[in-house]
């Protein structure tokens, strides 16, 4: 992948794992037993602000508005700093042309969005971090619409424990509801656009004092929907190839833009937001096709959700939780009325995302 440079694709092992966890700390990992330890760089004087832009071990970080320029400290090189992050700086933080800060730590990260060269792939990598919402963008038509990739997204979404929202594009192209009608008992919010017919208010009011990932396949509209948000963002479009309904690759490295959400409807949670209601951050992540889940398990990825984990808890030690597992709770669940028609719409959705 060209996106990322190579030492950030590198796990967190060999020599540095030791230490390197010392200043990363992940989500908690259920099914690790490591021991965690709490102690943090001693970088009094650092101060603290946002990666924007990663491009060959340079770091665009925001600093109270301040765009600087770093380079991350030698006992940070084997771990991966990406999008999103909230960087420790020291050095010249001026923003000055020519300056160079140093990143000597990370804030521990609220959510990790993951992937896996590909699905037989268990070593993860680390893409985006700190978002709350995933926005999948997939086109009615032009190119086609795939329910698979969509399912992929999704996993991937609840995997990091971020909320999946839907923008279907190109509907003066084709009608969105049969495709739609897949998602439907999941409850994913969707968000309808066409030619004429940009929802940017409706965008605006999702994006509200949250961070969210833009992600989808070549050509679905995404640039276009980016520039419409952020007049200046001038992320390229490209035209779709009428043969191959491929779009062209015409943006190429990721990045977070601030987007102006005026009387924003943002809710906000207890714990602190990233951004107030007057903005939200759209991080976009061109060129990901790839988008490998081997990472991902079935109880991972349903432990996420906050109405079946506990149901789970009953499950045989060891359930795949698909269906056909032997004693799954899940079925039980749904037979004893636990969980309702919609609830069982669900459960059976969420086995097709876990094939
Ligand atoms: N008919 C129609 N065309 C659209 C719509 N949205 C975008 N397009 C066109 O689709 C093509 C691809 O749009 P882009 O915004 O470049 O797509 P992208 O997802 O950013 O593609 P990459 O940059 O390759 O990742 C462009 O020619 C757009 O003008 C829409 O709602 N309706
Ligand atoms: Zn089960």
């Amino acid at each position: 992948m060209s996106w990322l440079p190579p030492d950030d694709e590198t796990e967190l092992d060999g020599p540095y794992a030791e230490y390197a966890d010392h200043r990363v700390r992940q989500r908690p990992n259920p099914k690790s037993n490591r021991p965690r330890t709490k102690r943090r760089p001693e970088h009094a004087d650092a101060v603290v602000g946002m990666v924007v832009a990663v491009d060959r071990g340079r770091y665009t970080v925001l600093v109270d508005g301040t765009t600087v320029t770093a380079a991350r400290a030698r006992e940070l090189r084997s771990t991966p700093i990406v999008i999103g992050d909230r960087a420790q700086l020291v050095g010249d933080v001026s923003g000055e042309e020519g300056t160079l800060a140093r990143i000597v730590g990370l804030e521990e990260r609220r959510t990790v969005l993951r992937r896996s060269a590909d699905d037989s792939d268990r070593i993860e990598r680390v893409m985006v971090a700190n978002a709350d919402q995933m926005l999948i963008v997939v086109a009615a038509a032009n190119p086609e619409p795939r329910v698979r990739l969509v399912d992929r997204y999704l996993v991937a979404a609840y995997d990091a424990g971020i909320s999946p929202l839907i923008c279907i594009t190109k509907t003066d192209l084709a009608d969105p509801e049969p495709f739609l009608a897949n998602f439907a008992a999941l409850d994913v919010p969707v968000i309808r656009s066409g030619t004429g017919a940009e929802p940017l208010a409706q965008l605006r009011a999702a994006l509200a004092g949250k961070t969210t990932v833009f992600v989808g396949h070549s050509g679905v509209g995404k640039s276009t929907l980016i520039n419409a948000l952020v007049p200046d963002a001038d992320r390229a479009t490209g035209h779709v190839n009428e043969v191959t309904g491929r779009g062209r690759h015409t943006s190429s490295s990721s990045i977070a833009l601030r987007v102006s959400t005026p009387g924003g409807a943002g809710d906000r949670g207890a714990d602190a937001r990233p951004a107030d209601d007057d903005h939200g951050w759209v991080i976009d992540t061109p060129g990901v096709r790839s988008f490998g889940l081997g990472h991902v398990t079935g109880d991972g990825l349903l432990r996420g959700l906050p109405d079946l984990a506990p149901i789970i808890d009953e499950c045989p030690r060891g359930c795949t939780h698909l269906a056909g597992a032997p004693d799954c709770e899940l079925d039980a669940a749904i037979a004893d009325g636990r969980l309702d028609a919609a609830g069982a719409g669900r459960v059976e959705s969420l086995r097709r995302l876990l094939r």
